[in-house]
């Protein structure tokens, strides 16, 4: 027996309870012969993962387990280790090792673990595996980029050629910073540049940085572990960045993210890891950063409200969408594409209709100035759809806004509709010079040119394009 108080016992009964304590509280099964082959000793374990009961001790193992290597042991005097064994019931490995004492050998010991249960482990983890692979089909279905670059319509004012950037930096890793007006299609070019990278099959995580009061917007973003801050949820919350993992991250209205965050955003952007509100240890992530702002961001530098370190880092490919009003040429386009959606949309729910649009409806558009660019325009176009009686689109289904606040195109004669002659004189006189400049073309003799047609100087012509808000 083990003695019970405090004082040491070196009796040689007392040592070998000792040394059978241990055998018996091993967690691996153990099984020791001597060195004629007889069982001497075993543990609870090793009845537990073999069957084989204590009643073998005393027996020689050959005679009792026919398929015994251990007795080879006491011969050949070599460790055997991760040998495979299979019963009826039971799968387990087993290493095997001779005892050497003063180099003769005086038994050979057989330890081993259970196989049943790392398979039932790894049966667990499989199903686990399998649905965590099904739970991030399901968020990567929820969280779908659906625009293409083929759903980006229009050519003019430089859209063409933002196209041919966004296309070719798509499958590129770097971040993109997209600048633009409300209403341009910052999302829409992110979506387009998603799906066409190696990450389309991958969540895209759309952002509002300027929609999200900023207090909680690192918690969105990164996350928080379990107990981070009163009423946080049990087990903690994944944040956007995660969820990202292997996909897109879109940060729109970047401008509006603190100062503090922007910091850390900066952090993800070099490191490529994020850290849990919390939480001590880093978790790797690989998200590509697209990130758009309507503002001005190095404006934002200059007064100090935007870090010019992630301002540089994000503006490694900019892409600047134009405003509508400066690629007038593309609305019968996109009206057109407007109205195939609604089309759409009603053969969806069975009705089959084609609308058409009239030419003077159309010189009304294109009079407009669009604030609200593109989506103004799917608004107007959505508003007119549902006003028509018939498939004919007409000035009447227009929002009254439209009608009043369109300027005249110098080749359409429509009068201007309740303006003063001050702002329809402006209108005409940015048409007139916008179309004068289409003409001749872009280039500083082109320009020239255009100035002595227009009988001013050129750098009267400079000026009124600045005034007019036209880039050329
Ligand atoms: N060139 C285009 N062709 C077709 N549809 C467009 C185009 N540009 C924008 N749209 C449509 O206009 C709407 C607004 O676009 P989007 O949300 O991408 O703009 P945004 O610049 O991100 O706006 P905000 O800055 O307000 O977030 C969307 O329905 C989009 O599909």
């Amino acid at each position: 027996m083990l003695q019970q108080n405090n004082t040491t016992d070196f009796s040689l009964e007392s040592q070998i309870e000792w040394w059978k304590a241990i055998v018996y509280s091993i967690n691996d099964g153990v099984l020791v012969i001597d060195h004629e082959g007889i069982v001497r000793l075993i543990n609870p374990e090793y009845t537990q993962i073999t069957g084989v009961t204590p009643d073998i001790i005393g027996k020689p193992l050959k005679e009792y387990r026919p398929g015994a290597q251990l007795t080879e042991t006491l011969i050949d005097r070599k460790c055997k280790v991760g040998v495979y064994r299979k019963t009826e019931d039971r799968e387990y490995m087993v290493d095997m090792a001779p005892i050497i004492v003063n180099n003769r050998i005086i038994g050979a010991v057989s330890v081993c673990k259970s196989l049943t249960e790392v398979h039932k482990l790894s049966q667990e983890l499989k199903k686990k595996g399998e649905k965590l692979e099904q739970l991030e089909k399901r968020m990567n279905s929820l969280y779908q980029a659906k625009y293409t670059f083929e759903d980006i319509i229009g050519k003019n004012g430089g859209l063409r050629e933002v196209v041919y950037v966004a296309e070719k930096v798509s499958e590129s890793e770097l971040p993109i910073l997209v600048t633009g007006e409300s209403g341009t299609g910052k999302e829409l070019f992110a979506q387009a540049i998603h799906n066409k990278s190696n990450r389309f099959n991958r969540a895209f995580i759309p952002v509002n940085c300027a929609a999200i009061p900023s207090s909680l917007l690192e918690s969105e973003l990164f996350g928080y572990g379990e107990g981070a801050f009163t009423n946080a949820k049990k087990g903690g919350k994944i944040g956007l960045f995660e969820m990202a993992n292997n996909g897109t991250i879109f940060l729109d209205e970047i401008g509006d993210m603190s100062y503090d965050l922007q910091a850390k955003l900066l952090r993800v952007l070099q490191e490529k890891k994020i850290r849990r509100i919390g939480e001590t240890s880093e978790r790797e992530i690989d998200v590509r950063i697209i990130a758009a702002t309507h503002r001005d961001l190095e404006q934002l530098v200059n007064k100090n409200r935007f870090r010019e370190d992630l301002f540089y880092r994000l503006n490694v490919i900019s892409l600047h969408i134009p405003p509508l009003r400066d690629r007038k040429e593309d609305i019968p386009d996109i009206v057109q594409f407007l109205l195939q959606s609604t089309e759409m949309n009603l053969l969806q729910n069975k009705f089959s209709l084609s609308y058409t649009i009239e030419k003077q409806t159309m010189n009304l558009l294109q009079m407009y100035e669009w604030p609200g660019n593109v989506r103004e325009l799917k608004n107007v176009m959505d508003y007119a759809t549902c006003m028509a009686e018939g498939t004919v689109i007409k000035t009447d289904h227009l929002s009254e806004i439209i009608t009043k606040k369109s300027v005249p195109l110098i080749e359409s004669g429509e009068s201007p509709l309740n303006q003063t002659l001050q702002e329809a004189m402006e209108a005409a006189e940015r048409n007139f010079i916008q179309d004068t400049i289409k003409r001749f073309g872009h280039d500083i003799d082109e320009k020239k040119k255009a100035a002595k047609v227009l009988g001013i100087s050129l750098a009267t012509l400079y000026n009124k394009l600045k005034r007019h808000k036209l880039h050329f």
